[in-house]
């Protein structure tokens, strides 16, 4: 056991605006985190728990220091968000969930939680063949059960063989109950996290409902804009706008900051929480996201570098060289999977 970790949660830490970082343990309440301790980061289903005060933990960490999550940064500290920015370079990985059994029959789906079809599946398994060569130290999926099934299924042709481990920070006893104890398989494992921030856009009374039909009843021209106007919502639902800021808040606060410390992500999420997310990292306006249209299981290669997202296209099969020569790293890391596998 001399690698298994004792990780005991002994306080909250609470960021309060300006007076600064407070340990609040017991009845000890310190402005700062006392030596010895560590800061894991939390993912409370909200992302932000209450105004102004973020979930994190203290964990009093025994000889071995590690845990599933490095420390991770706040990029609201200014010094360190701007050398993080200079140094570091990461992928970042992005998947529409595979078809699902509503797509195969052209239902609005929205936020129901619908699994894949076995073309579905297959696509998700492509697309996995497809980011094989590429690495991924985390991944964030919706809470819905398509882009889940997808980001697993796609982690089966990783070459680098990881184990993705879904998260369980739902309360202290899910985090504490899976829980690992061996710093070795923690190395050999990749976080996964699923946010309901990522789900699809909430399609309102849409959901349930044949698109061929709904345009029939109530107009072609009607039914696009409640699909892809940018701030029209369909009836009860939600416009790409408020999709836009659960998802692209969720990816700022918890997503970049993974980023920004070098961590590789994959996301899998769906067409209209990624159409969003893709509008922030691109830059597009309003009207351009209008045509921006996403195929299922089709991933995106975006290199984060020097704060910039440049976006990379799809990597096209394992073999494709080219990919791998985005960056030194990718290929480093590819020729290392190389020598590690044969
Ligand atoms: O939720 C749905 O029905 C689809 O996954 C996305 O639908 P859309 O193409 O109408 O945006």
């Amino acid at each position: 056991m001399a690698n298994a970790m004792l990780h005991q949660t002994v306080g909250t830490l609470q960021l309060h605006g300006s007076s600064g970082i407070h340990f609040q343990g017991g009845n000890n309440s310190v402005r700062l985190v006392p030596k010895g301790f560590k800061v894991e980061v939390g993912f409370c289903k909200r992302g932000i728990c209450s105004s102004g005060e973020k979930k994190f933990s203290i964990i009093q960490a025994s000889a071995s220091q590690t845990s599933v999550f490095d420390p991770v940064l706040s990029p609201s500290n200014n010094g360190t968000h701007e050398s993080l920015k200079k140094s570091n370079e990461a992928a970042l990985i992005l998947i529409r969930h595979g078809e699902s059994l509503w797509n195969e029959k052209n239902l609005f789906t929205g936020c129901v939680d619908v699994p894949l079809t076995k073309k579905g599946v297959e696509e998700a398994i492509e697309a996995g063949k497809r980011i094989s060569n590429i690495p991924v130290d985390m991944i964030f999926t919706s809470a819905l059960i398509r882009a889940q099934m997808t980001a697993m299924l796609a982690m089966t042709q990783h070459r680098r063989k990881k184990v993705p481990i879904i998260m369980h920070n739902e309360n202290e006893q899910a985090r504490v109950w899976s829980q690992i104890h061996s710093e070795d398989t923690i190395k050999q494992s990749i976080p996964v996290i699923a946010a309901w921030q990522l789900n699809e856009r909430m399609y309102g009374e849409l959901q349930g409902l044949n698109k061929q039909e709904t345009a029939d009843r109530f107009g072609k021209e009607k039914v696009h804009e409640w699909r892809r106007s940018y701030d029209i919502p369909p009836p009860n639902g939600e416009s790409l706008e408020m999709c836009a800021e659960r998802a692209v808040a969720y990816f700022k606060d918890e997503i970049e900051p993974q980023l920004l410390s070098g961590k590789n992500v994959m996301i899998a999420a769906h067409g209209n929480s990624l159409r969003s997310i893709i509008m922030y990292l691109d830059k597009l306006t309003s009207q351009e996201v209008i045509s921006l249209e996403l195929s299922t299981g089709i991933p995106m290669l975006y290199i984060f570098k020097e704060g910039k997202f440049i976006r990379r296209g799809s990597p096209i099969a394992p073999t494709e060289a080219g990919v791998y020569a985005y960056t030194r790293k990718l290929a480093q890391y590819r020729q290392k999977l190389d020598e590690m596998l044969h």
